[in-house]
Order: structure tokens, then sequence, then C-alpha cells
């Protein structure tokens, strides 16, 4: 019998108190939501459950610039108009507003994500779960697309210095530009980001030709996708992808960035994925039994992304979760939109843009490149 993989996961209880804005997409209270699903499915019963620590600004400069962290430690809503350069400077503003509480908000997401990975690296823990990280276009010294701090990136800067390599995967429907940029000229980190390309989209980067460069030319995988694209085509495309990099990249860890947005339905998303197929991803992840990091990202239809994310944790306990929502206290009246179902909600089709010879094109392409990796 194989033993069963020890699972810990972070949830802060203060976490849903931050709110980005009226009428901003962003919304934390659906971590919320995500976890009183998981209490409902009596899921917490097998993890090792955690309160994120708050991490320290030193942990933060590891990748981000001192200035940037500076004003982030100094900045609130009532002081923005006496920093009006600054917060140009540092892309603040409509996408990436200054809310109470915010850098608290940031200190934990951040610290799930470090402290997840250190379980790995001490060997306590086969699979860390943080839900609320995954900011994913958080750079050196500027926020991007609702990411402040990129918990990714310093996630992975502490798993290399166990691992001699490590593999970043985002399905989150937009590019994992952050991460890539962090990463593009070594060949330690592999980034492979699945996303929606063309059309002036968010953020326009991550084309098939974006590789890499210097010593991390072949290590940067994109693949960019059209509207639509379905469970079928897009489970085929991961696995053929994710088997070709862990064939010929054989990293000794993985962080996964499961991004919500890509599902049917999203309110700022534009593909068909339903919750199996988004659930099939991790499932593929997990059965190379290697330290794992999965962690959230975007995801706008609440009720969607607290489906998703509890039945992704039941994946990654190896657990099948019962199609009737158990009636629990809080947010049950959320599932309502879908009969209390945990299949997700999709009111509108939207048509598969990606035909079978563009995803035969990007097959050929990635793999083509991944035949000129040397290490
Ligand atoms: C000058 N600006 C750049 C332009 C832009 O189109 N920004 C994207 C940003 C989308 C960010 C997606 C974040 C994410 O899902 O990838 C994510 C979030 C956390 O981890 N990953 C966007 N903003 C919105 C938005 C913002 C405020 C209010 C309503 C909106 F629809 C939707 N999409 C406007
Ligand atoms: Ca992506
Ligand atoms: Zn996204």
């Amino acid at each position: 019998m194989v033993a069963k993989e020890r699972v810990c996961y972070y949830y802060d209880e203060e976490v849903g108190r931050n709110y980005y804005g009226p009428n901003h997409p962003m919304k934390p209270h659906r971590l919320c939501m995500t976890h009183n699903l998981i209490l409902a499915y009596d899921l917490h019963k097998h993890l090792q459950v955690f309160r994120p620590r708050a991490c320290t600004n030193t942990e933060f400069t590891q990748f981000h610039s001192e200035d940037y962290v500076d004003f982030l430690s100094k900045i609130t809503p009532d002081k923005q108009q006496q920093y009006v350069l600054e917060m140009q400077r540092f892309n603040l503003g409509e996408d990436c507003p200054i809310f109470d509480h915010m850098l608290d908000f940031c200190r934990r997401y951040t610290g799930g994500s470090i402290d997840g990975v250190r379980r790995l690296n001490q060997g306590v823990s086969d699979i860390a779960i943080n839900w609320s990280g995954g900011l994913h276009h958080a750079k050196k010294a500027e926020a991007s697309g609702f990411c402040y701090i990129n918990d990714l990136v310093l996630a992975i800067l502490e798993l290399l210095k166990q691992h001699a390599r490590v593999v970043y995967i985002d399905i989150d429907i937009h590019h994992g530009d952050g991460v890539e940029e962090a990463f593009y000229m070594t060949d330690r980190v592999m980034t492979v980001s699945f996303h929606k390309y063309g059309d002036m989209f968010f953020p326009g980067t991550g084309g098939l030709r974006d590789i890499g460069i210097n010593s991390g030319k072949y290590y940067s995988v994109n693949v960019p996708l059209n509207d639509g694209i379905d469970d079928k085509s897009f489970v085929d495309l991961f696995k053929f992808v994710m088997q070709d990099v862990m064939d010929s990249f054989q990293p000794g860890a993985i962080v996964l960035q499961c991004g919500a947005d890509s599902l049917a339905g999203d309110r700022i998303g534009c593909f068909n994925l339903s919750l199996k197929g988004h659930a099939e991803c991790v499932s593929f992840m997990k059965s190379f039994a290697k330290p794992i990091l999965v962690t959230g990202g975007g995801g706008y239809t609440k009720s969607n992304v607290a489906r998703c994310w509890a039945n992704e944790t039941a994946t990654l306990l190896g657990k099948q979760l019962v199609e009737h929502i158990p009636p629990h206290e809080n947010y049950y009246e959320y599932y309502a939109d879908a009969g209390y179902k945990l299949k997700a909600h999709a009111p509108v089709w939207i048509e598969n843009l990606n035909t079978p010879s563009y995803l035969n094109q990007v097959k050929e392409k990635v793999r083509q490149n991944l035949k000129s990796l040397t290490f």
C-alpha cells in the first residue's frame, strides 16, 4: 500500500476582509468560500491546516526591489494623493488599487507559499496547497494585474536551495509573465504557461516564439491559445506538453498555479474548461510524485472558483467529491445558481476557436524547442 501523500494547506481567516474596491473583479472573499466548501466536504480532516505566517520585507526583497517594498510598506488609501508619481512608477492604481490591510494580505498569501515549500524542502510534506497565492504578474519593482508581491518567484527561489531544477506550470487564462520574466535567463527553472493570446488580451506577452534567452534559451515554454478551448483539447495538449517537459527537464520539484479564470463562465475569462478538465491537469502533475506546491491565481466567478479549488483539494487528496454540495452554514446559498451542484455553472457557451491543425502546430513547435534542451 503506497503511503498517502502528506498534504499541508494554508488558510487565513482574515483573508476575506480584503476588498479591492467596488466593481473590481478580484474578490479575496472567494477564498473564504473555498475554505467553507472544503469544510463542508470534510476534507480538512485529511489536511494539515496552517494559518500562513506574515512574511517579512527581508523575504520580499529576495526578489523585489527595496524601493518598491518600502513604498508598499508606507502607502495607505488616504495617502495616495501625496504619492502620485510613485503610484505611477510602481503601476499602482486601477488594476492594482491600494486598499486597507493590503500589505498584510501580501504578507499572508506570500507566507503561505514560502512556508509551504519550506515544508516540502524539509521533507515533512509531499504536497503544499495555498489557494490565496499564485499572484503571477507581480514584477521585481512593479505591481501588475491585481498582483503586488510575486509569491511564486519567492517560493521557487526557496525550492532552488534544495533542487537543481524546478518546473513552474500556469493554467490561469493569463500569461504567467512575472514568473517567466524572473527566470527568463536561467536553465534552473522551466516556466510553462498555457494562456489566451491575441486580441490585445492581458498581458499581451507569451507568444510561441518566446522561449528564453542566454542560459535560459529553451527553458521558457509558452502555449498561446484562442477563445473557447474545451476540456478535450486542453487536457490533451496539457498532457502532451507536460510529459515532454518532465521527460526532458527532469525537475526535482513542481510549482503549479491553478488560476480558475480558465473555467467556462468566468467573468473575465473566455475559455470553456469544466471542473473536470481543470482538475485533470492537477491530477496529472500529482502523478509524477514529486514535491509540489499548488496555488490559486485568477478566478472571477466566485462560486465556480470555490467549486474548482475545493474539487482540486480533493484531487490532491486522492478523493472524489459527491455531486451534491453538502448544506453548510456559510455561503451555501451561493451555489443555488446550479442547483447546489458541484458542477460549475456556465451561462454562455463560447465556440472553440482552436482548430486541430492549430493545436498540432503548437505541439510540434513546443516539442521541437524541448529537443534542444541540454543540461
Ligand atoms: C491598463 N490596464 C491594463 C489593462 C487590463 O486589461 N488589465 C486586466 C488585468 C487582468 C489581470 C488578471 C489577473 C490574473 O487572473 O492573472 C491573476 C490574479 C491573481 O493571479 N492571477 C484587466 N483588468 C480588468 C478590470 C479591472 C478593474 C475593473 C474591472 C476589470 F474588468 C479586467 N482585466 C487595463
Ligand atoms: Ca497561464
Ligand atoms: Zn488570470
